[in-house]
């Protein structure tokens, strides 16, 4: 059995307790439920966006803990004071170290800023709880649904209002799950099963993305020859969580790799 496998059998679990709990009806009372959307799409694609989907991530089944004490709303604050375009908050908590109340925090902390709610979508109910939240877009995984699952969940999402980011890992999953449905196409450059991380996964499948979606490099970015060299395959999106939350001060990371993506190359 896989991390990934682990995972979903206990997002099952945990899916179907939170759903007895509070029904789909009571989460569409919410508030949040109806404000409206910020577009990922139109923040990752717009002029001088620096393209940083800046993640919130206190731990990870790879690296374990990386970051105990920071705070979800004063973190994604600082990291669009920072210059991100997107913000991704993981709300998984067993595994790392998530919870919807992130997601309150950073959407309370940061209202004209996108937000990704970053979790393992297995079933409708967890669209719905998104959008209560206060999210603007999902991360549906291929190695975790089927073809017609992606489909129905991405029909489902933007019934909702709700952006989709589809995540591949190889050619294959890109081959079987792409979808005209999906917005954003994001190529983990981690493998889910065994945790090994190489950039050159996004380079490799960035030619067979279509243009019409928004290319998102996902995991194990670090340094900004690396973004740059993606953004010239074609990527506009870059998702980096630990890079930024390993450290003191994430914002201040960020802030430092957006100035190195924005400072010249010297003709020397
Ligand atoms: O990060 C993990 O160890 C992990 C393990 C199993 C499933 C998913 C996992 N990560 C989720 C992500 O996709 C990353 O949090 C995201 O791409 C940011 O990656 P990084 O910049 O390397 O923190």
């Amino acid at each position: 059995m896989t991390i990934l496998d682990k995972i979903i059998a206990e997002k099952r679990q945990e899916v179907a307790r939170r759903e007895a709990e509070t029904p789909a009806a009571a989460l569409q009372a919410l508030p949040p439920f109806t404000r409206p959307v910020r577009s990922a799409r139109a923040a990752l694609t717009a002029a001088g966006s620096s393209g940083i989907i800046a993640e919130f991530k206190r731990r990870s089944p790879s690296k374990g803990v990386i970051n105990g004490t920071a705070e979800a709303g004063a973190t994604t604050a600082g990291y669009v004071a920072a210059g991100a375009a997107v913000l991704s908050v993981l709300t998984d908590e067993p595994f790392f170290g998530g919870t919807p109340a992130d997601l309150w925090a950073a959407r309370a902390a940061c209202p004209a800023t996108p937000i990704l709610r970053k979790d393992f979508i297995i079933s409708e109910y967890q669209i719905t709880e998104a959008r209560a939240l206060g999210a603007d877009l999902i991360l549906l995984i291929a190695s975790c649904l089927t073809p017609a699952e992606v489909q129905q969940f991405s029909q489902f999402a933007h019934s909702l209002g709700l952006e989709v980011l589809l995540e591949v890992h190889d050619e294959a999953e890109l081959r079987s799950h792409l979808a005209e449905a999906v917005d954003l196409v994001g190529v983990n450059n981690r493998n889910l099963a065994t945790f090994a991380t190489d950039v050159a996964t996004s380079a490799r499948l960035a030619a067979l993305i279509p243009s019409r979606f928004v290319r998102v490099a996902e995991s194990g970015l670090q340094h900004a020859s690396t973004i740059l060299e993606l953004r010239q395959a074609g990527y506009q999106g870059f998702l980096i969580g630990e890079t930024f939350m390993k450290t003191a001060d994430p914002a201040a990371a960020l802030a430092g790799l957006v100035a190195e993506l924005t400072t010249p190359v010297s003709a020397s």
